[in-house]
C-alpha cells in the first residue's frame, strides 16, 4: 500500500505564514504578542527545544524573553519569577519548559501560571474549558495533531481513534480533542491486556508512550492513519518514534516521520497560543 507522508515541518511552515500574518495585523493596532519561556537546569534536549522556541519567536515577530535558571532553582523562586511575568504587561504567555528538577512541583507551577497567559493549556481553568469544548488554549501537541490530521484532509467523524498513553499533557487532551471532532476515542495505557487486538481497530492510531519502535505492523489494521509521538533514541542513538516506522509504513494510508511530524507542530501551536492570548487585548 503506498502511504501518505504527513510532513510536520511543511505543515508547520504553511500555518506560521498566517501567524506572520496576523502578528503584521496586531502590529497596526499597537500590539506585539510576547512571550516568557522558563527554563531550569541542564537537560540539553530541553536547551534545544527553547532555543527553538526564542528562534521561532524572532521569524514571526514575537517578542520572547528567555529566562534560565539553575538547577538549584528553589520552588519559591521559580513561583516568584511567575508571579512577575503575570503581571508583565509585555507578557501574553507564559511557559515552562517541562520536565523540571525533581525538588520542584510541577503541578503547583502549572497552577501559579495565570489561566490567561497558559500558552501550553495545562492549566486546570484551561483543561476544563478544553473538556467542555470552550474557548480555551490547547495543549501544544494534540492541537498540532488535530492541524495535522486537518492539513492531510483526514476525516476524523465516525472514525474509531485509538489513543495510547494517557499524560495530562499529550494522551488524556488528544482524546478529547479527537472526540470533539466525533471520533469513537478508544484510550489504551499500560494497564490495558491485549493491546494489539484494540490497535488492530484503529482507524486513526496514535502513540504516545515514550518506548522506542514499540509498534509494528502486527498492531496495524491496513489502511489506518498512525501518528507518532515518541521522541526516543535507538540502540545507535538515533531519533526514533514509538512507532517502527520501517516495518509499519507499507500498512497505513498515512503516518507521521519522527523526526519531521508531530515535533514540529509542537512549537508552531505554541505561536499560535501566543497570538491568541495577544489578541484578547482587542477585545
Ligand atoms: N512546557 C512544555 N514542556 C514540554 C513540552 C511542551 O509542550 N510544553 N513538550 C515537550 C518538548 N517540546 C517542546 O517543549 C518539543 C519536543 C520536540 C520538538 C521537535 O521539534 N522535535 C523534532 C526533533 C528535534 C530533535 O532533533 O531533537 C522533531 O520531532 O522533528 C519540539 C518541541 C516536552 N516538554
Amino acid at each position: 500500500m503506498s502511504s501518505q507522508l504527513i510532513n510536520g515541518k511543511e505543515i508547520g511552515q504553511q500555518i506560521r505564514v498566517s501567524i506572520k500574518e496576523e502578528v503584521q495585523q496586531l502590529a497596526t493596532k499597537g500590539i506585539t504578542p510576547g512571550l516568557a519561556v522558563i527554563l531550569v537546569g541542564e537537560d540539553p534536549a530541553s536547551h534545544t527545544y527553547v532555543a527553538n522556541k526564542e528562534k521561532a519567536c524572532q521569524q514571526l515577530g514575537i517578542y520572547s524573553e528567555l529566562i534560565k535558571l539553575p538547577e538549584q532553582t528553589t520552588e519559591e523562586q521559580l513561583l516568584q519569577q511567575i508571579e512577575q511575568l503575570n503581571s508583565s504587561a509585555k507578557i501574553d504567555g507564559i511557559l515552562v519548559q517541562l520536565p523540571l528538577p525533581k525538588h520542584i512541583n510541577e503541578q503547583k507551577v502549572i497552577e501559579t501560571i495565570s489561566p490567561l497567559k497558559d500558552v501550553d493549556g495545562f492549566h486546570p481553568v484551561s483543561v476544563g474549558k478544553m473538556l467542555l469544548g470552550q474557548e480555551t488554549f490547547l495543549p501544544c501537541t494534540p492541537h498540532g495533531v488535530m492541524k495535522l490530521l486537518e492539513f492531510s484532509n483526514v476525516d476524523v467523524a465516525g472514525k474509531h481513534a485509538v489513543v495510547i498513553g494517557r499524560s495530562h499533557i499529550v494522551g488524556v487532551p488528544m482524546g478529547q480533542l479527537l472526540l470533539q471532532k466525533d471520533a469513537t476515542v478508544t484510550y489504551c495505557h499500560s494497564k490495558t491486556p491485549d493491546l494489539e487486538a484494540i490497535t488492530k481497530q484503529a482507524d486513526i492510531l496514535v502513540v504516545a508512550v515514550g518506548r522506542a519502535k514499540m509498534i509494528k505492523s502486527h498492531h496495524i489494521k491496513e489502511g489506518a492513519v498512525v501518528i507518532d509521538v515518541g521522541m526516543n533514541r535507538d540502540e545507535f542513538g538515533k531519533l526514533c518514534g514509538d512507532v517502527d516506522f520501517a516495518d509499519v509504513v507499507d500498512h497505513t494510508a498515512a503516518i507521521t516521520p519522527v523526526p519531521g511530524g508531530v515535533g514540529p507542530m509542537t512549537i508552531t501551536m505554541l505561536m499560535v497560543n501566543t497570538i491568541q492570548s495577544a489578541k484578547m487585548k482587542l477585545v
